[in-house]
């Protein structure tokens, strides 16, 4: 499949700090690419790299040229601070973004789609925090891009506005659009890429499926107690045992060995609390491959219903 996006020994310095060292990755058309890291990792000013919006040591093509030489109807950029005017309804804004390209697609079918029919006439500022990134993501599909790029799309929205929004990609990518999204939620990556980058201190540490990544670097099943129990207390158990802030940690435990476990804890007369069991996942594959904890996990704050006359929260 030829490539979308490439970017090859991407390097970036402001003053003393290093916010891209050497970043070199591929995306191919069609393809869904999720960079996940956590803040100051280097998400942004890559997605600046590749789109061309600042200046970088090394070379970024976009459909085999420059950023700055692609046709600009062949791309949709939503910046992380994207932040229209409030006091323009849905459809006016999407309306002004359409007017920037010669041959936009049809306003109302964009709102459609977005899910914003029933509020294309709500002034931005009082839409939900989950519908007005459906409207940014709105303004930045105008013009039927071959390449989407999206800077930390559900950052701070609720979760049923983040759901909306991975089924609006979701459609987007099945379309064949090829996208480029950044994330701190690892759920989100899982769901939606087909690749995920994972960029730590400027560096790209590891590039996979959300399979490959997770089967060769996020360990063992485990089973997590809580107790303030030592590891001794299952010491005739054959699975590995470590003691993590009033959690004993029982590696490599399938779902069929969990009752061996308790019914030996039940035998030591030992007091627990909850048990989890857990598979790993990205979380489990970021911290392994680069030390750190994208600290992004769970899910976006909860935001308050807003009135949509004077958008005060209810
Ligand atoms: N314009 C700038 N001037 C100075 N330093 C910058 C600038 N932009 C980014 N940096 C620094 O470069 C590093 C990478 O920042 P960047 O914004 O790319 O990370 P990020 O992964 O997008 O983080 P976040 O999730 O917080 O947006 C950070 O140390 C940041 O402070």
């Amino acid at each position: 499949m030829p490539a979308a996006l490439i970017a090859d020994g991407v390097r970036r310095e402001y003053g003393d700090t290093v916010a891209l060292d050497g970043v070199s990755l591929s995306i191919d058309a069609g393809e869904v690419f999720a960079l996940v890291g956590p803040n100051g990792a280097g998400k942004t000013t890559l997605v600046r790299a590749l789109t061309g919006t600042t200046d970088v040591d090394g070379d970024v093509s976009v459909f085999g040229e420059p950023p700055t030489e692609v046709a600009r109807a062949r791309l949709g950029v939503l910046p992380q601070d994207f932040s229209p005017a409030d006091r323009l309804t849905a459809r006016e804004l999407i309306t002004y973004y359409a007017g920037l390209y010669d041959d936009p697609r049809d306003v109302e079918t964009v709102l459609d789609e977005m899910g914003l029919a029933d509020t294309a006439d709500t002034r931005y500022g009082n839409l939900s925090g989950g519908q007005q990134r459906r409207t940014c993501v709105g303004a930045t599909l105008v013009n039927d891009p071959d390449l989407l790029v999206l800077d930390e799309p559900t950052t701070g929205i609720d979760p049923a506005g983040r759901r909306a929004l991975w089924e609006l990609l979701e459609g987007l990518a099945a379309g064949g659009t090829t996208i480029l999204l950044t994330t701190h939620y690892m759920a989100e990556a899982e769901r939606l890429a087909d690749r995920v980058g994972l960029l730590a201190d400027g560096q790209v540490a590891a590039v996979g499926t959300p399979g490959e990544l997770v089967g060769e670097y996020g360990g063992e099943t485990r089973l997590e107690i809580e107790t303030d129990a030592e590891p001794a207390a299952l010491a005739s158990t054959d699975h590995r045992v470590d003691s993590r802030g009033g959690l004993l940690v029982v590696e490599d435990v399938s779902a069929t060995d969990i009752s061996a476990v308790v019914a030996e804890l039940d035998r030591n007369g030992v007091a627990y609390g909850e048990l989890a069991w857990r598979q790993p996942d990205l979380e489990d594959v970021y911290l392994a491959v680069t030390g750190q904890a994208v600290g992004g996990g769970g899910d976006p704050v909860e935001e308050p219903a807003r009135d949509p006359e004077t958008g005060v929260a209810r």
